[in-house]
């Protein structure tokens, strides 16, 4: 329990949905990132990353992603401006990422403790289940059914399911639409900033956990409702 635990118990009793993060709040998908991210930079035939490095860069979706690492491999180099560089690596950067995730992609990722039990709870309480994340739809919907969550969600809404990515609200505010719910009662749960921008943005309450990736910073500093260290946390009380 958390001091956040209570505050987080109190918010789940007062929706009707909630909006469920995938990476880093559900599945701890650092490994197939890294992994998928080495055998592009070896491709490539540029230096590997490490995870802890990978680690400050997810969470903004793969085009993010992919610039942030080309930049921070390059900018080891001298030789020609970055940001030239990253742009005429691009195409074909994207292009063997997207070959080697969908390939390796839950092969290095594991089902966060408590996150099954933490969906089953909330389900049980009767509230309405998505998975909104800013990871590829395509992706996000092979490593649910990998892992078997896909049965908890009504909808799953991937980074590339709107025209724009969380920390806009449009994905949140899109989500509600298709769940029928009113935003200030939809939770998001979540792991980051991002998240809780979004959220903050779109009217919904939110919910961070405290173990996922928060772009290097510390994410009980973020402006969020709540904090809770697992999934199990989020039952509803009568308080
Ligand atoms: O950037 C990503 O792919 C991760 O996205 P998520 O944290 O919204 O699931
Ligand atoms: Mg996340």
């Amino acid at each position: 329990m958390t001091d956040g635990s209570n505050a987080a118990g109190a918010l789940v009793a007062g929706v009707d949905a909630a909006m469920i993060d995938l990476d880093g709040t559900l599945v701890d998908t650092l490994g197939d990132f890294t992994e998928a991210l080495g055998r592009m930079l070896a491709d490539l035939g540029l230096p590997a990353i490490g995870a802890a490095q990978v680690e400050t860069m997810v969470g903004k979706g793969s085009e993010h992603l992919l610039r942030s690492v080309l930049n921070h491999v390059l900018g080891q180099d001298q030789q020609a401006p970055a940001a030239t560089k990253v742009e005429a690596l691009y195409p074909q950067a994207w292009a063997r990422y997207q070959h080697h995730y969908q390939a390796i992609n839950g092969h290095h990722a594991q089902v966060y403790p408590g996150a099954r039990e933490g969906l089953q709870a909330l389900r049980a309480a009767g509230l309405q289940l998505a998975c909104l994340t800013n990871k590829p739809q395509a992706f996000a919907e092979q490593l649910l059914r990998a892992k078997g969550l896909d049965g908890f969600f009504q909808h799953v809404f991937g980074g590339d399911a709107f025209a724009r990515k969380k920390p806009d609200p449009l994905p949140l505010l899109k989500t509600c639409e298709a769940l029928g719910t009113a935003p200030a009662r939809t939770l998001m749960v979540g792991d980051s900033r991002n998240d809780a921008q979004a959220a903050r943005a779109a009217g919904c309450p939110v919910v961070l956990v405290g173990y996922g990736y928060n772009h290097g910073e510390p994410v009980r500093q973020v402006d969020a409702d709540g904090f809770v260290d697992a999934l199990t946390e989020l039952l509803p009380c009568a308080c």
